[in-house]
């Protein structure tokens, strides 16, 4: 038997130990899975699994440091206990299953490299896109293609809350509430409101597509916290859904460029479907195409899924291990080239300034003669070319107008606006939405 210890029995843990515990009809190396023990914060919790009390501990070093513990599962969240946890595992010969796409953005670089040099696989298909396939596909099934580009929906809360702004109109707040109480949304859920939650995710996936690692301080990360049903419904005049969108892409200036923003995706684009918590994943690559993987990106028994799978690929390896060290006598202790992570320099990270761009923008002003005309020319010196420019009516006294741009340099239409803000008639500017 292959024995596992978990940490954390949370919404990922409890449908974790759900799966395990009931094999019948799911893949048959299950059953060579043992749970030796699961790490808890408060031992006196109600959980909804019923495990052995001897079991379940609040002792975690206890757990990474086991000698009977082949495989650690870390499913509790956050920096720290987790990265020392993680390391400490590694240092006792673990492998590591982790959906913990936070610590691996921010120190995956110390991990992996710990986990090569003691021989350990750390698997992480639970960290992007819940249960959606896709770091094993970008390692493996995908890997021969030269990724251009990815452009992924991946965090589900945002999706979640953006869905419901758009279908029934409701209150920020309800809504997040909602996503919270269904286990969607991080303990802490301004990671998933403000894009840090998709940053730490798109910046694995960019490190998977284009081969070197990326500094996670280098993602650009702007959140939804501005989207106002005001610009929900303007965007839905004009033909366009807002979606939290993660990008990941080759510069052709150079390098790589690394973001999440909210923008607004014409509504007849397949990105446009992906509602609720359900979270996709376009990739785009030579010789293949256009691919795109669409799934439930969060929730307890989805993410479980993509949990249990690396599981069950550690001790796929480990069982091949032990049959060959059998044929030859010799421990086997190269790892699987498509299972690891060799990754060892950072990518080079183009500036958004560098970046082409459509936007939306909405200026709130004073109704005075010649307000278009001046946004107009302070565009036009910069050179942002605008596609179409209207007065849609008032927000209380204030006149509002709503611009979108052709493609101009995000360099150039910052520069415009610098000056636009300093126009006595412009009030203020309500939303800036890059558009697809
Ligand atoms: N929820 C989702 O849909 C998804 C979550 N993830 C990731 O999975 C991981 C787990 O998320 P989720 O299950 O939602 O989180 P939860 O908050 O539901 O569960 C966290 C678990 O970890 C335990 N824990 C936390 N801190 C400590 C600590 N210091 N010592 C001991 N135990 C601790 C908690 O113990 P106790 O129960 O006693 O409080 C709890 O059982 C996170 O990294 C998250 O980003 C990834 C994809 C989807
Ligand atoms: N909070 C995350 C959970 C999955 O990664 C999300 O909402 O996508
Ligand atoms: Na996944």
């Amino acid at each position: 038997m292959v024995k596992i210890g978990i940490l954390g029995l949370g919404t990922v843990g409890t449908g974790t130990v759900q799966i395990l515990r009931d094999p019948v009809g799911r893949h048959h190396l299950l059953q060579s899975i043992e749970i030796q023990r699961v790490g808890v914060k408060s031992i006196d919790k109600p959980r909804a699994v019923d495990l052995p009390s001897e079991l379940v501990t609040t002792d975690l070093d206890s757990i990474v440091s086991d000698p009977d513990i082949d495989i650690i599962v870390e499913l509790m969240g956050g920096i720290e206990p987790a990265r020392s946890l993680m390391l400490k595992a590694i240092a006792h010969g673990k492998h590591i299953v982790t959906a913990n796409k936070a610590v691996i953005a921010k120190f995956g670089d110390e991990i992996f490299t710990a986990a090569n040099q003691a021989g350990v696989y750390v698997m992480l298909e639970a960290a992007v896109g819940g249960g959606i396939p896709v770091i094993q596909p970008l390692k493996q099934s995908l890997g021969v293609n030269r990724i251009q580009r990815i452009t992924g929906i991946i965090n589900g809360t945002t999706n979640y809350i953006l869905t419901r702004m758009t279908v029934e109109g409701g209150e920020f707040a309800d809504i997040l509430a909602d996503a919270q109480k269904l286990g969607y949304a991080e303990a802490d859920p301004t990671a998933d409101v403000d894009g840090l939650d998709a940053g730490d995710k798109i910046a694995i996936l960019a490190s998977l597509a284009f081969g070197g690692r990326i500094k996670r301080d280098d993602v650009y990360c702007e959140g939804i916290r501005k989207i106002s049903a005001t610009d929900i419904a303007y965007a839905d005049k004009l033909n366009f859904v807002i979606k939290l969108l993660a990008i990941a892409e080759r510069v052709e200036s150079g390098g790589v460029s690394v973001r999440v923003h909210p923008t607004f995706v014409p509504k007849d684009r397949p990105l446009a479907t992906v509602n609720g918590v359900y979270n996709a994943i376009l990739v785009e690559g030579e010789p293949l195409g256009q691919v795109m993987l669409f799934g439930p990106g969060a929730g307890a028994g989805a993410t479980a899924s993509a949990v249990v799978s690396d599981i069950l690929a550690i001790v796929g390896v480990m069982q091949t291990n032990s049959s060959h060290e059998d044929a030859v006598n010799s421990p086997n202790t190269s790892l699987h080239p498509l299972l690891s992570c060799s990754h060892s320099h950072y990518s080079e990270m183009a500036p958004l300034s560098s970046l082409r761009s459509s936007f939306y923008v909405r200026f709130l002003c004073i109704d005075v003669p010649g307000v278009i005309g001046k946004l107009g020319t302070c565009f036009g010196e910069h050179h942002v070319s605008i596609e179409s420019i209207v007065q849609t009516g008032f927000q209380g006294d204030r006149a509002e107008i709503v611009v979108v741009t052709h493609e101009v340099s995000e360099g150039d239409f910052e520069s415009a606006l610098a000056e636009i803000r300093g126009l006595d008639s412009i009030a203020s500017i309500p939303s800036i939405v890059r558009v697809l």
